[in-house]
């Protein structure tokens, strides 16, 4: 295991600065901001000046270039920027804004995976508006979402009129269906002239969208992006991961949260590049895609590693011949310059595997809904099997002991890390901070306030630790640390260990209560078609492979791990399902 990543130590008192978000200024981008400057007593950060401006205002130098093609065909810039536009003066209308600025209103829409998706989150955008992404999965989220952000009007995209109309009668609101994407230039309107995009010159600070959290740790929450911290999340992510104008990204992840709308979707938008959009996740479909010769031929790839999973068994199933095998691997070798694994932690098996079948070791991040991506393995040099990585340009992190002393246990950003003297591999909380951080929690005060430590700091709720020149997640705090008879087990660690028995396709590891130990290492086990496992027979090959005190002493065989469409398991759900409490 090899990090180059530079490790200075605690003692070295020298101050660091770094150019926030991405190098590249164009002089055609509107409005000039000065961003928040935060001093510790150990760092300095010097301020950057950064220009704002959302993605769509790029368009016009893209012109026809393709910028998304989906199952209707393709789309160009300059087609997705004019239907934008023409929806926008048609939002503006039935909210009956005369000055044409939405001045921060939520615009909620609903759009297949495809350009509509685009052109209603433009929109939004280009009328002054927040957008609002909703799920149809599940229907009770939907409602909550469109209530819960106060929206004030509603966009259906093919073919959710019937599920969107309905609760639009329900909570009295204006809504508007998008044509079919095959006929999206017939949206005509004749106000877009009002429109306020070319006037603005504040976006950095206007707020620009609501993404809800998948709610794996409580209820979802709405968090609020500026322009400012959208293009902070993209400009990090293109200056590290070298996006340009020729790449290819395939798409297929939920347009709900970040991963799916900033990484795969703004980035490539935000330099000229073109986006394949397929409806829905289809194992047959990806891997058409990616080894087809049609042009456009895809070059990046991002999944979460149960996509990968999937696509491997498809693999395993169909591609059994050597010389096909063979195809594949030199196709993506050759072909593919990125494939990128996260939104949760990336077993093992799966790197290992996936490298064998295309040869591409994938690329490990670490981000969140409330501060986009905030580490990543290096896009050349190595990459470290079950670690993060180090921080992206302009994100700031700490690692803090959460017991009363509050001390930092390293510190860093993408220039390096310190750690303490001592406590290197030491486990706390990881607190992040820079451009990409969200504004608040909408409607939320308190637990805005309860997320950020008095200098900025925004807290993950994550359990990390740095060694080897890398950071690693051991999971959430709340729910993936299990204290167990005075240890403190990551359940991520678990079930990397348990994924690697030969009859075990997915695992979730809980700590189930127990009044002698605290908590007990119960393991919630998906077995491979036709085997059978006893926690004896577990038990004794894990004392092969793992530490006595994380071996589960709980076994709880299900048909399938529940999974949510990012494919995290709600633990919190799992334990009230397997051990209800009476206020259950
Ligand atoms: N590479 C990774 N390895 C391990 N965990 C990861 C990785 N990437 C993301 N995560 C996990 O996903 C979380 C962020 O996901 P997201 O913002 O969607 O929140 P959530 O847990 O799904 O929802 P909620 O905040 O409502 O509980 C991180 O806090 C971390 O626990």
């Amino acid at each position: 295991m090899l990090s180059l990543h530079t490790v200075s130590i605690w003692s070295c008192s020298s101050s660091w600065s770094h150019c926030r978000g991405g190098r590249r200024v164009l002089k055609w981008l509107l409005g000039n901001v000065e961003q928040r400057t935060f001093a510790s007593s150990n760092l300095k950060f010097s301020p950057a000046v950064r220009r704002v401006a959302p993605v769509f205002s790029r368009a016009s130098a893209y012109g026809d270039n393709v910028a998304i093609t989906d199952h209707s065909g393709s789309h160009t810039y300059r087609s997705l920027y004019k239907n934008s536009k023409s929806l926008a003066g048609l939002i503006t209308k039935a909210l009956t804004c005369q000055s044409g600025d939405l001045q921060g209103k939520r615009i909620s829409f609903l759009c297949a995976n495809d350009a509509s998706y685009t052109v209603a989150q433009w929109a939004a955008w280009m009328c002054g508006g927040i957008a609002v992404p909703c799920t149809k999965h599940p229907p009770s989220e939907l409602e909550y979402v469109i209530s819960d952000s106060q929206s004030e009007l509603l966009v259906a995209g093919q073919p959710f009129m019937d599920t969107i109309e309905p609760l639009a009668q329900k909570l009295g609101l204006p809504c508007l269906q998008l044509p079919t994407t095959s006929s999206l230039d017939t949206l005509q309107s004749e106000d877009t002239r009002m429109l306020p995009e070319e006037n603005i010159s504040d976006w950095a600070e206007r707020p620009a969208m609501l993404i809800y959290t998948s709610g794996t740790t409580g209820r979802p929450k709405g968090v609020l992006h500026t322009h400012s911290s959208l293009q902070a999340m993209v400009q990090g992510l293109v200056s590290e991961w070298a996006w340009n104008k020729d790449d290819v990204i395939l798409h297929t992840l939920p347009l709900h949260h970040v991963h799916g709308i900033v990484n795969k979707l703004m980035c490539p938008l935000w330099v000229g590049a073109t986006c394949v959009m397929l409806p829905e996740f289809s194992a047959q479909k990806v891997w058409e895609q990616l080894i087809s010769s049609k042009s456009p031929m895809v070059n990046v790839f991002m999944a979460v590693p149960t996509i990968y999973s999937k696509l491997i068994e498809y693999y395993d199933q169909h591609f059994t011949q050597p010389r096909v095998q063979d195809f594949i691997r030199a196709v993506c070798k050759e072909r593919i310059r990125l494939m990128v694994s996260g939104s949760a932690a990336l077993p093992q098996p799966v790197l290992e595997r996936w490298a064998e079948i295309t040869g591409h070791v994938l690329l490990e991040r670490y981000g969140m809904t409330e501060i986009g991506m905030a580490l990543s393995n290096p896009l050349k040099g190595p990459r470290v099997p079950g670690a993060v990585g180090v921080p992206l340009p302009g994100v700031e992190v700490r690692i803090m002991m959460t017991n009363t002393t509050n001390a930092i246990i390293a510190e860093g950003n993408s220039k390096g890390t310190r750690v303490k003297a001592g406590l290197e591999g030491k486990e706390g909380e990881l607190l992040v901070r820079g451009s990409s951080v969200f504004q608040k929690y909408w409607n939320k005060p308190q637990e805005t306030a309860d997320t950020f430590t008095e200098d900025g700091w925004f807290k993950t709720g994550d359990t990390a630790l740095y060694r080897d020149g890398v950071y690693w997640i051991m999971g959430r705090t709340s729910v993936d640390i299990i204290k167990s008879g005075g240890y403190k087990i990551s359940a991520l660690d678990v079930e990397r260990h348990l994924l690697a028995h030969p009859d075990i396709t997915d695992v979730a590891v809980i700590g189930a209560p127990d009044p002698t130990w605290g908590q007990k290492v119960t393991a919630v086990v998906q077995l491979k078609k036709g085997k059978t496992l006893t926690l004896s027979q577990l038990k004794a090959w894990a004392r092969e492979h793992m530490a006595p005190y994380t071996i589960p002493t709980g076994l709880i065989l299900v048909e399938d791990v529940p999974r949510n469409q990012m494919g995290k398991v709600n633990k919190k759900d799992l334990l009230r399902q397997f051990f209800p409490t009476r206020s259950d």
